[in-house]
């Protein structure tokens, strides 16, 4: 009989507890690790995130930690799920760790604010030789934790590695694709979010289904952009990694994104409507970073643009849309564009 694999969750919110408990009803032996000591023991007596998934058991296998020394020294790989501005914190920490990690795996989506610099990066800077790999795709926690069929990519430039988080995580309603557009990935799962707030705000001024799905087709655009100018592979933004989160986040109310942009739309102000989400809302910080890595790499992007001017309470998410309206015509795609 081969030994059960140790997997350490790193980041107690509520994708971290989701993940966690799909790996524990997977036959894993899973560790969720959280920073608030107090909120782990709550999670051990009563098998319940209390603040970020009170509606949903956890299954009894799953073990809760706040000794990230210990949790980090039992596993054999991690899945890191923090918010994208404590990410690289927490691998600067791990890397300093005692550990005997075969692989690191992350399920964040978002940039290192204030550089912009690729998750993956930041792994491989930090933990140099250690295999990583990106879960995402269309993926709300509540659904997952709740059973309902779902399906997420896993890409890396180790396919050993990808293919045993994919093994793991996949299931009988889970299904776990690999690829190796880590890059790619990244993006698409960072810019969706930006977007999603574009199409809220749009929903949330009561503007119809035809700039609905305006918004999202040219949101894709903007991905296929960018993505392919920095080498990513258009394929993978196609796919579950970019469009088909893109849709989710775009139109499902569980998208605390989309929430943001529904929210000002109907003329909330930003900090109130982050406050009353109460969880992490990542396009307030990617915004910013998009539009850097757009910047460096001469691309045009609209809708973000206006989305990050209206993050920043320069304009009005009116006059944002008036902004976008009033472009000038022109072709769907640059005439030089190949993807
Ligand atoms: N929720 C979802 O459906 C999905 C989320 N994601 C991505 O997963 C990532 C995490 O999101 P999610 O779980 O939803 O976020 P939540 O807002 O639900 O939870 C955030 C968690 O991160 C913890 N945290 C915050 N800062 C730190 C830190 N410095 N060190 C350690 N832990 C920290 C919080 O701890 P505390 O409670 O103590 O503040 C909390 O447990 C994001 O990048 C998100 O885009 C991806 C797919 C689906
Ligand atoms: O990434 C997600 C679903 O795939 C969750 O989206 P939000 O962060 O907008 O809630």
């Amino acid at each position: 009989m081969t030994a059960q694999t140790r997997v350490a969750v790193i980041g107690a919110g509520s994708w971290g507890t989701a993940l966690a408990a799909l790996l524990a009803r997977h036959g894993a032996l899973t560790t969720l690790w959280g920073r608030d000591a107090a909120a782990m023991q709550a999670m051990t007596a009563t098998r319940r995130n209390a603040r970020y998934l009170p509606d949903s058991p956890l299954p009894d296998a799953l073990s809760f930690s706040s000794d990230l020394a210990a949790s980090v020294r039992d596993a054999d790989w991690l899945l890191v799920v923090t918010p994208s501005h404590a990410f690289g914190e927490l691998i600067e920490k791990i890397a300093g760790l005692p550990h005997r990690l075969e692989g690191v795996a992350w399920a964040t989506k978002g940039f290192e604010p204030g550089t912009g610099r690729f998750l993956h990066e930041l792994v491989e800077e930090r933990l140099p030789g250690v295999p990583g790999a990106v879960v995402t795709g269309p993926s709300f926690a509540r659904e997952v934790v709740e059973g309902l069929p779902t399906a997420v990519t896993v890409h890396s430039d180790h396919a050993e590695f990808a293919q045993r988080v994919a093994e793991l995580l996949h299931g009988p309603s889970f299904r776990a694709y690999t690829g190796s557009d880590i890059l790619g990935a990244e993006l698409g799962g960072a810019m969706k979010n930006v977007l999603a707030v574009a199409t809220g705000v749009a929903d949330g001024m009561r503007l119809g289904l035809n700039a609905r799905a305006g918004l999202i087709t040219r949101g894709l655009n903007e991905m296929l952009r960018l993505g392919v100018a920095i080498g990513a592979k258009a394929e993978t933004l196609m796919g579950l990694a970019g469009l088909g989160d893109l849709v989710l986040t775009c139109t499902g109310d569980l998208s605390r994104n989309r929430r943001l942009g529904l929210a000002l739309g109907k003329g909330v102000g930003l900090k109130q409507a982050v406050a009353e989400i109460g969880q992490v809302v990542e396009s307030i910080q990617t915004v910013d970073e998009v539009m850097r890595l757009a910047t460096r790499h001469a691309v045009e992007l609209p809708i973000a643009r206006h989305v990050q001017r209206v993050l920043h309470e320069e304009i009005t998410p009116a006059e944002g849309l008036r902004l976008l309206l009033a472009r000038e015509q022109k072709p769907e795609y640059p005439d030089d564009f190949v993807a």
